[in-house]
């Protein structure tokens, strides 16, 4: 692996569990920093109640961690935005924020307007479809930021269990993660390989910094963001923080593919010129302590036209 991926790993991350709500709070004073967490909801009134509740009883009222708790409604057909708002969200839909920039659909969008409408100096973003939610993301995502003035935007990651007919499979989930993204990641952005959930939708990070690189709409929005705020800030402005476990509910591999498209769309529009893509994938195996990074050749070469060949040989087979 590369020695600068070796040491940003060692760098820059972080358990989960390392900070206490009270301990952020005291930090968060004394800086005079403000919160806020936005959930974009796509039709998910199943799930969204819990985690708005959770936030709210244990970051916003137990321990206020959190100044404001907003969930951006992309478009919704089914209760979302009563179930969320009735939890204790503030809920804003999306068509409401700069109507006269008009509407893009998809995630991405959501996100860009949620720049608009909060006013947080740090910004924690937080999947609406999130099963068995645990607060202690939300804290995991913020230690980094409320305690080292180096780090500006800070990604989950975690174990992700694939629900299926037959039941959970421990580490199945993420398949455009490891079908695309990691791979595509890997090849073009190497000095980026070492975030083991690139697509994670729980992050956190700084307004200057999000405020300063543009979104990409739709699912395109995580890689954007990775690669530009790379570039922007540098990879060691980038960390990531260790959150246990994840469960959210599952898309169909038709759905799969079409995500997997835009986010393909985003990685091209920013692909660095020229160069060939880097042979090396780093993939992660979770262990007792956190998480081991095992580092494969990919590289593949192209063995000339057989016919070529053969002409070269004077035609012999043998
Ligand atoms: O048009 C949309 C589509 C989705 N969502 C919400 O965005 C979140 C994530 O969407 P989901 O369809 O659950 O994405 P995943 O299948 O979980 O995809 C993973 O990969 C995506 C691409 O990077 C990320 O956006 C996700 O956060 C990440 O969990 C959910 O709260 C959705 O309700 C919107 O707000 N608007
Ligand atoms: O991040 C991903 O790769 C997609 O969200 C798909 O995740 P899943 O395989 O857990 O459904």
């Amino acid at each position: 692996m590369r020695a600068d991926v070796r040491r940003w790993l060692h760098d820059r991350t972080y358990p989960g569990n390392r900070w206490e709500p009270r301990a952020l709070l005291r930090a968060k004073h004394q800086q005079g920093t403000t919160v806020s967490v936005v959930l974009p909801a796509l039709d998910e009134e199943r799930t969204v109640g819990a985690i708005v509740t959770s936030i709210r009883r244990t970051l916003v009222e137990a321990c206020p961690l959190v100044d404001e708790l907003v969930v951006m409604d992309s478009g919704s057909c089914d209760r979302t935005a009563a179930v969320a708002g009735d939890a204790g969200a503030r809920v804003v839909h999306v068509d409401t924020v700069l109507p006269e920039h008009g509407g893009v659909p998809g995630k991405g969008e959501a996100l860009w307007k949620s720049l608009h409408v909060t006013s947080g100096d740090l910004l924690v973003f937080v999947d609406a479809d999130l099963v068995a939610f645990d607060p202690r993301f939300v804290v995991g995502l913020l230690g980094p930021l409320l305690t080292d003035p180096a780090v500006g935007y800070v990604k989950g990651l975690y174990d992700r269990p694939l629900t299926t007919t037959e039941g959970l499979v421990p580490s199945g989930g993420g398949r455009v993660t490891e079908l695309l993204a990691r791979p595509l990641l890997n090849a073009f952005w190497p000095e980026l390989s070492g975030f083991v959930q690139p697509l994670s939708g729980e992050y956190a990070g700084r307004r200057e910094l999000l405020e300063s690189v543009p979104f990409a709409s739709g699912y395109g929005v995580e890689f954007g963001l990775l690669v530009d705020l790379a570039r922007v800030a540098g990879v060691s402005a980038l960390a990531q923080a260790d959150l246990g476990t994840r469960q959210h509910s599952h898309q169909s591999d038709a759905a799969l593919g079409r995500m997997a498209g835009q986010i393909l769309q985003t990685a091209m529009a920013r692909r660095p010129g020229g160069g060939a893509p880097s042979p090396e994938l780093v993939q992660f195996l979770r262990t007792e302590d956190g998480v081991e990074a095992v580092s494969w050749d990919v590289g593949t070469r192209d063995r000339p036209p057989m016919r070529l060949l053969r002409a070269e040989r004077g035609g012999r087979r043998r």
